[in-house]
């Protein structure tokens, strides 16, 4: 790990998709964003602007039709598949929309097979576990299998889960499209006090605009192409 403070850096980012008929759909448009450890990135833009495409670029699970990509320091570029997927287990926590927890495992179960998938034994891992579940407020559910679970404790189990293999970087699209008000401004809370508390570079997907205040910075999108960082409370 080389421990930079920039955690992502994407530098002229183009991703086209093929459109089926031997066209393209052009979804990021010489996309240049940097993203610091301990900050928040907001990112919000139309629906089909490409925000999710950037994800899964800065996730290194799309590579990008052109332009560079670094994690950590890395040039992702110059990786081959297996030196990818341990970048991302090494230095990527992602959180999606849904918390696709699996509905056999209790919660700290869910976050000792992430160790386990990195080849960490089960004793410091379960300690971790109870460690992050305690942080994220569920120190009383850690025996508790999703279906026992609310949606806002399930998404804060994915968001432990996220951060058990010590990201520097920590991607989460919508966290909190399935979940009312109260339940959201609390998720977003927390992922502000993570994103301090474990120095991640977070970048935060979100339609709602009403959270975009706790962004450090904010960075829009429109058809693939990113306005650079704007005030706040720029509506
Ligand atoms: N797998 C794909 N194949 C072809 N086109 C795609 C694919 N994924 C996305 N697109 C296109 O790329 C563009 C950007 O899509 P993307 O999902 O990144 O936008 P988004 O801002 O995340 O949208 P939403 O807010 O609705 O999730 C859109 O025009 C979309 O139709």
């Amino acid at each position: 790990m080389n421990n930079t403070t920039t955690a992502l850096v994407l530098k002229d980012v183009t991703l086209e998709y093929p459109d089926g008929q031997n066209n393209t759909v052009r979804a990021l448009d010489n996309v240049s964003l940097s993203a610091v450890r301990g900050t928040v990135t907001g990112l919000a833009g139309p629906s089909g602007s490409g925000k999710s495409s950037l994800l899964a670029v800065a996730a290194t699970l799309i590579p990008p039709t052109s332009g560079t990509v670094e994690v950590n320091g890395s040039d992702v570029g110059g990786l081959d598949d297996t030196g990818r997927a341990r970048l991302r287990r090494e230095e990527i926590g992602i959180v999606f929309q849904q918390p696709n927890l699996l509905p056999s495992l209790t919660a700290v179960e869910q976050l000792v097979a992430v160790a386990h998938l990195r080849g960490e034994s089960t004793g410091p891992a379960a300690e971790r576990a109870a460690e992050l579940l305690g942080i994220v407020g569920l120190g009383g559910q850690a025996s508790q299998r999703p279906h026992q679970l609310s949606g806002g404790q399930r998404q804060r189990v994915n968001i432990a889960r996220a951060l058990m293999g010590n990201p520097s970087l920590l991607l989460v699209d919508e966290p909190t499209a399935a979940l009312d008000h109260e339940r959201s401004a609390s998720i977003m809370k927390l992922l502000r006090e993570v994103t301090e508390e474990f120095k991640v570079a977070t970048i935060l997907v979100t339609h709602d605009v009403e959270f975009l205040p706790l962004a450090d910075v904010v960075v829009r999108m429109r058809d693939g192409v990113l306005t650079h960082p704007a005030p706040v409370d720029t509506p």
